[in-house]
């Protein structure tokens, strides 16, 4: 709402007719319906949120995705949410990662909100005090996956559904901070060998792994596993709590706070490079073909 009040001021002041007062905001913003929401909360009476990815068909991640996801996190952490269950309203696909459209032959302050946007609401994520589980109810390849493993616990449903850190795979190296979530969930040996071979694991070999913590059969029991991890909580001391999560996870936020900037260039300037930019039409024919 800002943004259009911002646009419809800038509008007003550049013709004489218009005016940008406050009835003429009202009347504009009633005509126009309101954008549908990319994720939904719901906190339930016990005070945990369900936050839910809905951007169908995939829930691949755009800068209005992540966006709504950062502040959904926010909110909930000066509401003193108990918990966080991440899911997805597809039955398929937890995520499909980082939204390719996005670095489509983009425009460069397009490219760098996007980036930014990512790095931003990961890190809310991934240092939040409040006890995140991801419910993966689908498939979770790259950026899927590293939303899920910045949750503290997966529960995924399975046997048929994938997750992993499939970038060398599409011909591209996933960035240091992706690689440092997948060693705190799997260790460096197995993280080495999973992201050079860009690894997709069956349910079963991500719970062999410990790339995941629990396998279930269906959404609602991820739920109630997500639900029980939460309250165990109860009995925590918060401040400890949350001082041993910022301690334990030291080495990532650092590696954002300190590398936010170096990561964003390295990222612009690689995805404008030609035979990125071919790899990336060609690949999204490829989705298109193998319909
Ligand atoms: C990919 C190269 C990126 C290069 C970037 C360059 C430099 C960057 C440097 C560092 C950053 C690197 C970080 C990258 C992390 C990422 O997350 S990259 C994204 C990787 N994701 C994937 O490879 C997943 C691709 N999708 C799938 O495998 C399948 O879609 C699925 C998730 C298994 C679901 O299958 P399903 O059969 O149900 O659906 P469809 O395949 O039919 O898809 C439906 C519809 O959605 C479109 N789509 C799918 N995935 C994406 C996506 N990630 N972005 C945008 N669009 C996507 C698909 O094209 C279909 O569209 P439609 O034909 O118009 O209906």
């Amino acid at each position: 709402m800002a943004v259009v009040c911002r646009n419809l001021r800038a509008f007003a002041q550049k013709t004489s007719s218009l005016r940008c007062t406050p009835n003429f905001l009202r009347l504009y913003s009633q005509s126009k319906p309101a954008p549908p929401k990319l994720v939904t909360v719901d906190v339930d009476k016990a005070g945990v949120a369900t936050v839910t990815l809905d951007r169908p068909p995939v829930n691949s991640l755009n800068t209005g995705l992540l966006e709504e996801l950062g502040v959904a996190i926010k909110d909930l952490e000066a509401n003193k949410t108990r918990g966080i269950i991440l899911t997805s309203s597809s039955n398929s696909v937890f995520s499909a990662g980082l939204d390719i459209l996005e670095m489509y032959e983009p425009k460069k302050q397009n490219l760098s909100l996007f980036w930014t946007t990512l790095q931003n609401t990961w890190l809310s994520l991934y240092r939040t005090s409040i006890p995140t589980v991801a419910a993966i109810n689908g498939h979770a390849p790259a950026g899927g996956c590293l939303l899920a493993l910045s949750c503290e616990y997966r529960v995924m449903v399975g046997p048929k559904f994938t997750i992993g850190l499939n970038e060398t795979q599409l011909g591209i190296v996933a960035p240091q901070w992706f690689m440092i979530c997948m060693k705190d969930a799997v260790g460096r040996r197995q993280a080495e060998m999973a992201l050079t071979a860009g690894k997709m694991f069956s349910t079963q070999e991500a719970l062999n792994i410990g790339l995941i913590d629990k396998m279930v059969s269906n959404k609602e029991e991820a739920i109630a596993e997500a639900q029980k991890f939460i309250a165990q909580f109860a009995k925590i001391p918060p401040l400890a709590r949350r001082m041993t999560k910022e301690s334990i996870r030291q080495e990532g936020i650092k590696y954002m706070e300190e590398n936010a900037i170096d990561d964003l260039k390295a990222f612009m300037d690689l995805v404008v490079q030609p035979n990125i930019q071919k790899g990336l039409g060609m690949y999204l024919e490829a989705m298109k073909k193998s319909k």
